[in-house]
């Protein structure tokens, strides 16, 4: 037998063995008795609080332990220099050398947000989906950095290209349908509980319930145990697989990647906000970079000026703010001369080719590209946004 207590504040157990003692944190606790003559055994379906009395000073942010996100969140913070050190692979704990006063917990993702929310984590790299799922509107949440430009995907509603949703195309078509009455709701199978309800609701669809499903979702349709899903899509491989399809208006969300704090830790935690900027400092500079490249070489002119009007009259050639320019010296005759200028710009993967068969065309010569780590601008516009959410 189970009966469930709903505990809205912290409970104290002294009667539980100590060291550690615990508190019960907002959750919800099932007494089972085991048999008539043992104690009931407490499981709490919640956090559980230390309440050894210490303080926890080092910060700490939580990155992704399996799945999708894992290894683009390693390959991302190691792209900024901050590449994460973990003694073995089964290690959930590890640290980033650069930072010094930041654990790295490995954790899932979902894990991240509860932890996030309740106080046992700082930071976290998880999809945005997960954020807003998790999250479920917690105003302690913040978003550091919505686009780290990884785990691109969205949330969408899909249902069966055949039968009777075959001229169905998009979600008020799907409202409209006579089929679903309070008896007989349309069922959705979602592992997106808080977010699917939400955005139905929103949509004024009436007789909607949804079932709770962890993985393979694209199955339910056709096995019968459900008339849809809302899934993530990225590819929309699966659900084309699945003779699935997805519908106009159909989509919850976008989600990509980003870099979420805790609101309470980044103003109160020691070391959290200075952890935070170089993190975001770095991602910003590092995301800017991205596919472009510094372009050298050496142009033959008469002067400054006039190897810059050359360059300037080539859109692709103009760089950043402007090409950089300097005289190279070089001795003839007894004498320092320039009749070369080498100059500098900045361009884009795409544009890579074209620029430097431009440069060659107005007399380039000796032309170096090197990939770009890091663009630093004046300054992070991250960092100022989240000091003004955080009211600074
Ligand atoms: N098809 C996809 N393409 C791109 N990104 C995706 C895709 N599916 C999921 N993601 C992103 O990866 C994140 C993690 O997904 P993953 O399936 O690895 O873990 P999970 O199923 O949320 O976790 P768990 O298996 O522990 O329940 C998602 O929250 C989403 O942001
Ligand atoms: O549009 P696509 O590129 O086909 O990707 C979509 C699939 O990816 C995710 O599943 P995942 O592979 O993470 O497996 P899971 O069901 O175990 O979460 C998601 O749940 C979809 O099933
Ligand atoms: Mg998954």
């Amino acid at each position: 037998m189970a009966a469930t207590l709903e505990l809205h504040s912290v409970l104290r157990l002294p009667s539980l063995p100590s060291p550690p003692r615990w508190a019960i944190h907002r959750a919800s606790i099932v007494c089972r008795a085991v048999s008539a003559a043992s104690p009931p055994i407490l499981v709490a379906d919640g956090e559980l609080e230390a309440l050894d009395g210490r303080e926890r000073t080092v910060a700490r942010i939580g990155l992704p332990s399996k799945g999708r996100m894992a290894e683009e969140t390693l390959e991302l913070l190691k792209a900024c220099q901050l590449t994460v050190k973990q003694a073995n692979p089964r290690q959930y704990v590890a640290y980033i050398p650069q930072l010094e006063n930041l654990e790295v917990w490995f954790q899932r993702p979902k894990d991240i947000v509860r932890k996030l929310k309740s106080g046992d984590l700082d930071l976290g790299i998880v999809g945005l989906d997960t954020v807003t799922e998790h999250g479920q509107g917690s105003e302690d949440l913040v978003l550091i950095h919505d686009e780290l430009d990884f785990g691109h995907c969205h949330l969408s509603i899909a249902i069966p290209q055949y039968g009777i949703f075959e001229n169905v195309n998009s979600i008020e078509e799907l409202a409209q349908m006579p089929h679903w009455t309070e008896e007989r709701p349309l069922r959705i199978a979602t592992g997106f509980s808080y977010l699917g309800p939400k955005f139905t609701a929103e949509k004024g669809l009436k007789h909607v319930i949804f079932s709770s499903a962890d993985g393979a979702l694209e199955a339910a349709p056709a096995m019968g145990i459900a008339d849809g899903i809302l899934d993530l899509v990225s590819s929309g491989t699966t659900l084309r697989e699945n003779d699935l399809k997805e519908i106009e208006g159909g989509v919850v969300l976008e989600s990509q990647g980003v870099l979420v704090g805790s609101k309470k830790a980044l103003i109160q935690r020691e070391g959290v906000l200075e952890s935070t900027h170089e993190i975001l400092e770095r991602l910003e500079a590092h995301l800017r970079a991205v596919g472009q490249f510094t372009v050298v070489a050496n142009m033959r002119g008469s002067s400054e000026q006039e190897v810059a009007e050359r360059i300037l009259g080539h859109a692709e050639l103009s760089g950043l703010q402007g090409p950089t320019i300097s005289p190279v010296y070089c001795e003839r005759d007894g004498k320092v001369v320039v009749d070369y200028y080498a100059i500098v710009i900045c361009v884009p993967r795409k544009a890579l080719y074209k620029s430097v068969q431009e440069l060659r065309a107005i007399s380039g010569s000796g032309v170096l590209v090197s990939e770009l780590t890091y663009i630093f601008e004046e300054d992070t516009p991250r960092w100022c946004k989240l000091l003004s959410k955080l009211g600074f």
